[in-house]
């Protein structure tokens, strides 16, 4: 196997987080390996770890022990400012709270990544529109998300995502609040843009839904991994 195919590797991750006087063990030795364009799912019980082990991924917050490489590059060993470069570089985001501004259209909202890459008003316009056709949403770029159905708002988070053109989109409980014929109809996207962009996708979820689309499932339990059922080997195999 080629070890370019493998876009990201973690290897005995461990977190903590202190809530007072007690200390929660968050994530206790994840190891795993995901294959460039792979979906990935991660399911677990709330609580489980979930949301930390993308926010590890990501750059978003640090390990306590253990290495996390990601496009070839041990995360772990960044400074904030390289960190920071990495995360606008690589990663979109999705999150559980969609984050839209509300004043915003959805196409300003969709250009606000771009504006710390230093494109012009022109291209970041024109980029911004174009994830908004990905999703299929450029017929209403120029709505404010409250003009906008449940579903709706969730493309313009995931063109806002894809717009910096990362290599690897973290997605947390994308379905959540979401009905199951939209929940399905975002899959539907995911795998789209996975096919067209070669992207690879990474989703917390509990929904079955999700699960039943993604190629390989990583489930999660007190924050060690208690199985990892299918997913490609590698693109060369
Ligand atoms: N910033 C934080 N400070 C303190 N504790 C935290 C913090 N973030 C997460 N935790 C704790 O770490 C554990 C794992 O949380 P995490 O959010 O990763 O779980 P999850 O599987 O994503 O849950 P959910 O499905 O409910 O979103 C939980 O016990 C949580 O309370």
């Amino acid at each position: 196997m080629s070890s370019n195919d493998t876009v990201i590797i973690l290897k005995n991750v461990f977190k903590s987080y202190r809530q007072k006087s007690i200390v929660v063990h968050a994530l206790s030795g994840i190891s795993l390996e995901i294959y460039r364009g792979e979906i990935a799912c991660i399911v677990g019980p709330s609580g489980s770890g979930k949301t930390t082990l993308l926010n590890i991924v990501g750059g978003l917050d640090r390990a306590d022990s253990g290495r996390v490489i990601v496009d070839g590059v041990d995360i772990t060993e960044l400074d904030e400012g390289k960190l920071t470069e990495f995360r606008l570089r690589k990663i979109g985001f999705v999150f559980q709270a969609l984050n839209l501004i509300p004043i915003l259209t959805a196409v300003e909202n969709v250009e606000l990544p771009l504006a710390f890459m230093g494109l012009s008003k022109k291209e970041r316009r024109e980029r911004a529109l174009e994830a908004l056709e990905m999703v299929r949403l450029g017929d209403k770029a120029y709505r404010k998300p409250d003009e906008l159905s449940g579903g709706e708002q969730q493309r313009v988070a995931i063109a806002r995502a894809l717009v910096t053109r990362p290599s690897i989109v973290l997605m947390d409980e994308p379905t959540a609040h979401l009905d199951s014929e939209t929940g399905s109809e975002l899959m539907k996207l995911v795998k789209r843009l996975n096919s067209k962009l070669k992207q690879t996708f990474i989703i917390a979820t509990h929904d079955p839904i999700v699960v039943n689309s993604c190629e390989k499932v990583i489930r999660i339990r007190d924050g060690k991994i208690i199985s990892i059922e299918g997913g490609r080997k590698s693109l060369s195999s």
